[in-house]
């Protein structure tokens, strides 16, 4: 496993936003995890980053108990993340804001190589062509794009990606889906908060269900999506 999660509780005031979560997630394996508004999914994103530190329980990633590591530690591990809500360095290119994202998360590569490791990270996410765009000038889907590349230069073995097909047309979603599935396919296990469910379920092998901080459902996706419990959440919801 490289990541397990063994009944981690967190919550806010009065509010359980993590409710005894245990979870594993095998090496290699895309996992996607679906719940509505305020089920606590990027709360659990944060407890396995280390930007939020759990009441109780206990988190491992590749095997060792990373519980109250900090998240700095936890990049350095292998744990890449993308944000909802991209928050590029606007006034850097596309490139330099990835030698940032590298130079924060990587082994310490040398520069040469370091620019290399980006130059190809550019190109496997589509974004080669805007190197020395500055962030502060990019589309909504390519700004996704270099959120889901500067996860990538950070060398993950593990990507969080969060609600990263959210806004798009369909057929920006499809592209970006396509470069998620060649990652997935390079061996980078991941997971993925999605709301977006037919692009989630193009590329995930495994659900999990939150609902009110409670994982209420594991499973094959075909299984969860035809489950009444995960019907009755999204009733109204095309999916
Ligand atoms: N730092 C915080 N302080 C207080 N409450 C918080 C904090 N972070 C999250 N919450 C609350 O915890 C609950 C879960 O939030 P979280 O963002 O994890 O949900 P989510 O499932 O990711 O929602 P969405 O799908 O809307 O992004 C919400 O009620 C939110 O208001």
């Amino acid at each position: 496993m490289i990541l397990e999660l063994e009944s981690v509780s967190k919550s806010y005031g009065a509010l359980k936003v993590t409710d005894a979560v245990s979870l594993q997630v095998p090496r290699g394996q895309a996992l996607g995890i679906i719940g509505p508004n305020g089920a606590g999914k990027s709360t659990l994103f944060n407890l396995i980053t280390g930007n939020v530190l759990p009441d109780a329980g206990r988190i491992g990633f590749l095997g060792r108990d990373v519980t109250g590591l900090p998240a700095m530690a936890r990049v350095r591990m292998g744990v890449g993340r993308s944000f909802q809500i991209p928050q590029p360095f606007e006034g850097l290119t596309v490139f330099e804001n990835l030698l940032t994202a590298a130079s924060f998360g990587g082994a310490g590569a040398p520069r040469d190589q370091m620019a290399q490791d980006c130059a190809e990270i550019l190109r496997r996410t589509g974004m080669l062509p805007r190197a020395n765009r500055l962030a502060g000038s990019l589309s909504l889907l390519d700004r996704k794009r270099l959120e889901l590349a500067r996860a990538m230069a950070t060398a993950p073995e593990l990507l969080l990606l969060d609600e990263i097909a959210g806004g798009l047309t369909e057929a920006e979603c499809r592209s970006l889906v396509d470069t998620i599935r060649e990652i997935h396919a390079g061996g980078t296990t991941i997971i993925w908060i999605e709301h977006v469910l037919h692009a989630l379920n193009s590329v995930v092998e495994r659900l999990a269900v939150l609902d009110f901080g409670r994982l209420i459902g594991v499973g094959a996706p075909e299984e969860i999506m035809a489950s009444r419990e995960v019907r009755e959440i999204y009733l109204g919801i095309d999916i």
